[in-house]
């Protein structure tokens, strides 16, 4: 395949993907990362296309060379840029859009200089350098990262460096060195453009699929509002410590939390204001707890607390320094200071226990706080072994 021809299939691809984005995404909101990345391909469609147009004669050399590479770069930048947003680093406009304005500075100079030798040079590094910054921003997921992602990484790095290697191998011996020819090495960064609009196309697609896949296996066991663990979440993690109270050893202690009166707060203040103080009473409680604890959200404004390790005389007085915590820090909200108290019931998971004993338990020490006047903690009753009932004297 000539060079043209290949300008002319990259123009092509491009622009197939930039039609299938905007319908992909009409009408639906667009993630930052989405948006910046369509911006990105329409920049690099346009610039190819420009640059194909050429000695044509449908725009001026003058006019089509400086734009259609100038485009070219934008796209690039962005698209790197996108994949620094999608890897959460939101200030990447601080960096991209700098170095973009320097390499346009850059590459004009060169051009005007000398318009085939240098603009070869400065072309290939400045896109061999962007590229090889979205590599670097994938990079940034590589531990726990897909095997995906791994190979987006090494095959975006290895063919950044075989763009940029055009611009160096002119620079520093401008009539090849050995077979590997000028010509070679134009074939071959022209294959790796081409490779890398399918490879990045393809990649971050297949990235942004695996991300959402993530997000929804997230979703299933933690709450989004609080970020703790939901009901299903909590109950996987509680199953290895049902299991350890079979055997001797310390107690593992499971508290219920029950905010009280909430539907006033929801009524009084609105939901977002609820919300607001669901958020803060979470806060509040893991400032309490250990690192080991963990508080999951069990349904509405119910919590429960796992403790490993901790008796109930123990358990006892995290769930009071807790309640004494919510009920001296009342929550900021936008249209009041919003005071909240809690009840609690208290137990240790026994060796007979299921999660259902265990739980109706726990919800009778909390219904009894209610049914005593709210903001209390209350341990649960233990149940008299049957061996224990004395029968009474006739
Ligand atoms: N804002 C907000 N409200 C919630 C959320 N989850 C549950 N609620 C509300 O919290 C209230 C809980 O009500 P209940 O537990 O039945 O009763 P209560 O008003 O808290 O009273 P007691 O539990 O008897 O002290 C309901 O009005 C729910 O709509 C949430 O995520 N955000």
């Amino acid at each position: 395949m000539d060079i043209t021809t290949m300008v002319f299939v990259l123009a092509l691809g491009n622009l197939a993907l930039c039609a299938a984005l905007f319908f992909f995404e009409f009408g639906s909101a667009r993630s930052p990362a989405l948006s910046t990345w369509a911006i990105a391909r329409q920049c690099q469609a346009a610039g190819w296309l420009l640059l194909y147009f050429r000695g044509t004669g449908v725009a001026p050399d003058l006019v089509s060379i400086p734009l259609g590479y100038t485009l070219l770069f934008t796209g690039v930048a962005l698209e790197a840029g996108s994949l620094w947003e999608a890897a959460g680093r939101a200030r990447w406009r601080r960096f991209i859009y700098p170095a973009l304005g320097v390499a346009v500075a850059a590459f004009l100079a060169c051009y005007f200089i000398d318009q085939l030798g240098l603009r070869v040079v400065a072309s290939s590094l400045i896109l061999g350098g962007f590229y090889m910054a979205g590599a670097v921003a994938l990079a940034l997921g590589w531990k726990g990262g897909s095997m995906l992602r791994r190979f987006m990484v090494v095959a975006l790095a290895m063919l950044s460096l075989l763009v940029a290697a055009r611009g160096i191998l002119v620079l520093s011996m401008p009539g090849g060195w050995g077979w590997l020819s000028n010509s070679l090495v134009q074939a071959l960064s022209s294959g790796a453009f081409v490779l890398l609009m399918l490879l990045t196309a393809f990649g971050y697609l297949l990235l942004a699929r695996e991300q959402l896949q993530r997000e929804i296996e997230r979703m299933e066991v933690v709450d989004t509002l609080t970020d703790a663990p939901n009901r299903r979440g909590f109950f996987n993690l509680l199953a290895p410590w049902m299991a350890l109270a079979r055997r001797p050893g310390l107690p593992t202690a499971v508290v219920l939390l029950d905010l009280d009166q909430f539907k006033r707060i929801n009524d009084s203040y609105g939901h977002p204001a609820g919300d607001a103080v669901v958020r803060a009473m979470v806060d509040t409680c893991k400032r309490q707890l250990r690192d080991s604890d963990i508080l999951g959200r069990m349904a509405g404004v119910e919590f429960a607390l796992l403790l490993p390790r901790t008796d109930l005389l123990d358990a006892l007085l995290v769930a009071e320094r807790i309640r004494r915590a919510i009920e001296a820090a009342p929550v900021k909200t936008e249209r009041a200071l919003v005071k909240m108290t809690a009840s609690f019931g208290v137990t240790t998971i026994r060796p007979e226990d299921t999660t259902v004993s265990l739980f109706k338990r726990a919800d009778e020490a909390l219904r009894a706080a209610k049914a005593g006047g709210r903001n209390k903690v209350v341990q649960a009753v233990t149940p008299v072994a049957p061996e224990a009932w004395v029968t009474p004297a006739s």
